[in-house]
């Protein structure tokens, strides 16, 4: 039988089912499951920048169960996101792992020493692991990883390479992406939410094209049974979890290795920008950028310009930025749409971000695919809050202007260090008002700032501080099952890819749903409520599309 088979509706293969095509899937697939040689199993996933895969590293380690899996995430940049990303600390805590950072500085194609020296940690590790999850970054070349792993005893089990539907067509002229898809065992065609049918189609028809009949799975957030990407059928018996005692989770403890300097950055000064190359550089530059900053100084030209030379003749460079102060929501929102949404070649963001207009939540930041901006909800902070942002692309200049205009964003005491260029006839308090009271007249929503909604958040800031905030809500349905949770993040979805707003979740339980828009000197109260206002037109008909619009139990505002 197929390994996909029996996966109802979330599978859908790339191509017509014809057995042939199902007979060369499985002893591709067999073939390697049953390759003797011991040594530790391991999946390889692979795919471009922003494609899915760290999101199917959290649904492996979720839907683990008892396997011991260790997970390896090869970083292209040089602060560590992903470790935040995945919430490492929390599930190392949580399975007793005393200290953990991920391997990463996968400065070239090749494993690096850091993720040599992990995976070696891996092997020899008193845990004791079933299984190695390695995820490569983005502009990887999987072949050149997997021919170190062999040197290193690892038995490569599989290729697991994750497409990020929407944007497959627009990343194709990147050699090392197709590269990633020629080499994959399996093919997860993720974020079908966010593409048409037709063109997923095109996307299977491209595949297929490229692959000569790689199986290809249609998902949504990699969700895709765990024998499917893991060689784990011979581990799955039920003496495994009464014989073993050690159930550690699998992100990697690095505590063994001898040094672990990109650690310092999180202890970092004020202010961090840098185009990176090596770590001397970078205690250089943050030494630097603090000191002038506690004098006050500016920041401007400051920015080492040093390529990042990636693979196949292509250039990826990377730039981090990191603050220990509070950004202005307002100035982040018209970065997003003066400059990220121009971008022509920024291919990739993320990060962690601490917002002035918000001070006790913490948010995740995602740029990815079809330039689409996203922020989670991210919880309260636990740890000294700061932000800390990389950004991937092949224009230097680019990049540059994003790093100047975030320093744009920077708050000290409540107040922009770089002051706001832009003459405006309204105060960013006055743009607020405005938009409030605009949005009060629309029975669609609740503006949350004085009502009782927000004294249930305590995480959630007090509007009283910070006048030039909205938080709302878009009112769902129970009694239709609308949950306002998932109309609000529809919303939310729809407006920050449109591109002109930068919405943020101030809390996220299933019924109860706040978001919040911020106002700077130059933002337009008419345009920002036209923009929310369409939108929340275009989530209703989505969310509501399958429920019988008119009924007399319900109250007038949500005809
Ligand atoms: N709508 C939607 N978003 C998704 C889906 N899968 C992942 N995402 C989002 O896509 C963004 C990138 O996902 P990641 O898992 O971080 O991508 P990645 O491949 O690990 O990124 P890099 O390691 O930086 O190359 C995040 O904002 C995810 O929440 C999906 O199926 N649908």
């Amino acid at each position: 039988m197929s390994a996909a088979a029996g996966y109802g509706g979330q599978i859908k293969v790339s191509m017509k089912e014809d057995n042939q095509m199902c007979l060369a899937f499985e002893s591709r697939i067999f073939d390697k499951k049953e390759r003797q040689g011991g040594g530790l199993g391991c999946t390889l996933v692979t795919g471009f920048l922003g494609s899915g895969k760290t999101t199917l590293l959290r649904h492996i380690l979720k839907q683990r169960d008892t396997l011991r899996i260790a997970v390896l995430v090869n970083e292209l940049a040089e602060i560590d996101i992903d470790s935040v990303l995945l919430q490492s600390d929390s599930l190392n805590a949580a399975y007793g792992l005393s200290k953990v950072t991920l391997a990463h500085g996968c400065a070239c194609c090749s494993t690096s020493g850091n993720l040599r020296d992990a995976i070696l940690s891996v092997m020899s590790s008193k845990h004791n692991f079933d299984y190695l999850v390695i995820e490569t970054s983005g502009v990887a070349d999987p072949l050149k990883i997997a021919k170190d792993l062999e040197n290193l005893g690892v038995r490569l089990d599989l290729i697991v390479t994750v497409v990020d539907a929407e944007a497959l067509a627009t990343i194709l002229d990147v050699p090392v992406a197709k590269k990633q898809l020629e080499i994959a065992d399996i093919i997860l065609i993720n974020k079908c939410d966010l593409a048409s049918l037709g063109a997923i189609s095109d996307v299977e028809d491209r595949v297929e094209d490229l692959t000569g009949g790689t199986k290809a799975i249609r998902c949504r957030f990699c969700n895709v049974p765990l024998d499917l990407v893991l060689n784990i059928t011979m581990l799955i018996n039920p003496t495994l979890a009464t014989t073993t005692a050690n159930t550690a989770v699998g992100i990697i403890s690095h505590e063994t290795l001898s040094t672990a300097p990109l650690l310092k950055i999180w202890q970092k000064p004020d202010i961090l920008v840098s185009h990176e190359t090596s770590r001397k550089e970078l205690s250089h530059q943050q030494v630097h950028i603090s000191k002038s900053l506690s004098n006050g100084g500016l920041m401007h030209g400051m920015l080492p310009m040093t390529d990042y030379q990636a693979h196949e003749g292509s250039t990826f460079l990377s730039v981090t930025f990191s603050s220990i102060r509070p950004l202005s929501l307002a100035v982040f929102q018209t970065i997003i749409v003066n400059d990220l949404r121009f971008s022509h070649d920024l291919f990739r963001a993320k990060g962690v971000l601490w917002f002035e207009e918000n001070r006790s939540t913490r948010f995740y930041f995602h740029w990815s695919g079809q330039k689409r901006a996203e922020a989670v909800y991210g919880g309260i902070w636990e740890s000294q809050p700061s932000t800390s942002l990389v950004f991937i692309g092949r224009d230097k200049s680019e990049l540059d202007l994003i790093s100047k205009s975030l320093l744009r964003a920077i708050t000290v005491d409540g107040r922009h260090v770089f002051d706001s260029q832009m003459p405006s006839s309204l105060t960013a308090a006055e743009a607020a008002d405005k938009f409030s009271q605009l949005m009060a007249a629309d029975n669609r929503f609740r503006v949350c700032n004085q009502c009782q909604d927000l004294s249930q958040h305590k995480d959630s800031c007090s509007f009283s501080s910070f006048p030039t905030s909205v938080m709302f809500s878009l009112i769902g349905s129970r009694l239709r099952g609308v949950h306002e949770a998932d109309l609000n993040a529809t919303l939310m979805q729809i407006v920050n890819k449109n591109g002109a707003v930068f919405l943020i979740p101030v809390s996220s339980s299933r019924e109860d749903h706040i978001l919040q828009v911020s106002f700077g000197d130059e933002t337009s109260p008419d345009l920002t409520w036209r923009d929310i206002s369409t939108a929340a037109t275009a989530a209703i008909s989505k969310c509501f599309k399958n429920v019988c619009l008119c009924r007399c139990d319900m109250t007038p505002h949500q005809h």
